[in-house]
């Protein structure tokens, strides 16, 4: 595992003012980061989120998916506690790539749903490893959460990890019209948990 602690600094927000950690990856050539709020690795299990990084809805107001409005209410969530965790992975498009997620939804344009246009392109639906984490909740000694995702295969890796999930906390969200095709699939193909 290659990942490594590379320095902290604080991050005002909007919600209120968090700490930052900086995590570098040399071998995948991937820098991610961790957004803090309180003491965080006093044993208690921490309000967390494992947020992959989404360009088009996280920086760019897109409506085809539900990730900007996840981001934003995961850190409003551990605003409101005072205390929490937010790991954002640059692990963009379920890992394929920018280039690629737009490959994909050029075929969904045409069609094809998140998973079949993924496939089509030669890619597996889901290509995140959440390994990297690993060395990220060791440095900020956290070892249980409640995780906020509606996403079971997260719970299951973070336990697979040894990190220890005591409650998972469903993270809603509105549909819209451009992205309902890509939420139903979510829930008929991915697992995800909704309602
Ligand atoms: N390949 C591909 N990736 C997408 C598409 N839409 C969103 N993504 C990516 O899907 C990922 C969503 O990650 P998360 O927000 O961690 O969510 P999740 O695994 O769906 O689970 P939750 O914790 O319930 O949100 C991001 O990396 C997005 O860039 C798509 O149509 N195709
Ligand atoms: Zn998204």
């Amino acid at each position: 595992m290659t990942v490594r602690f590379v320095d902290s600094a604080s991050l005002p927000t909007a919600w209120g003012e968090f700490d930052m950690h900086g995590f570098e990856d040399a071998q995948a050539n991937k820098e991610h980061v961790v957004l803090t709020m309180g003491d965080v690795g006093n044993g208690e299990p921490v309000l967390a989120r494992v947020h992959s990084e989404c360009l088009t809805g996280d920086a760019l107001f897109s409506m085809r998916c539900d990730c900007g409005n996840q981001l934003q209410a995961a850190l409003e969530a551990i605003a409101a506690e005072g205390r929490g965790a937010l790991f954002y992975l640059r692990q963009e498009g379920r890992g394929i790539g920018l280039l690629n997620k737009i490959r994909a939804y050029k075929l969904q344009d045409a069609g094809a749903d998140t998973v079949e246009a993924n496939e089509r392109l030669g890619f597996g639906a889901d290509m995140r490893d959440y390994s990297i984490l690993k060395p990220m909740f060791d440095h900020l000694a956290i070892d249980s959460v409640r995780l906020m995702t509606n996403n079971p295969r997260k719970v299951q890796a973070l336990e697979e990890l040894g990190v220890k999930v005591v409650e998972r906390i469903p993270l809603h969200t509105h549909s819209n019209p451009h992205n309902e095709k890509y939420l139903r699939t979510k829930a008929g193909k991915l697992g995800h948990l909704f309602g």
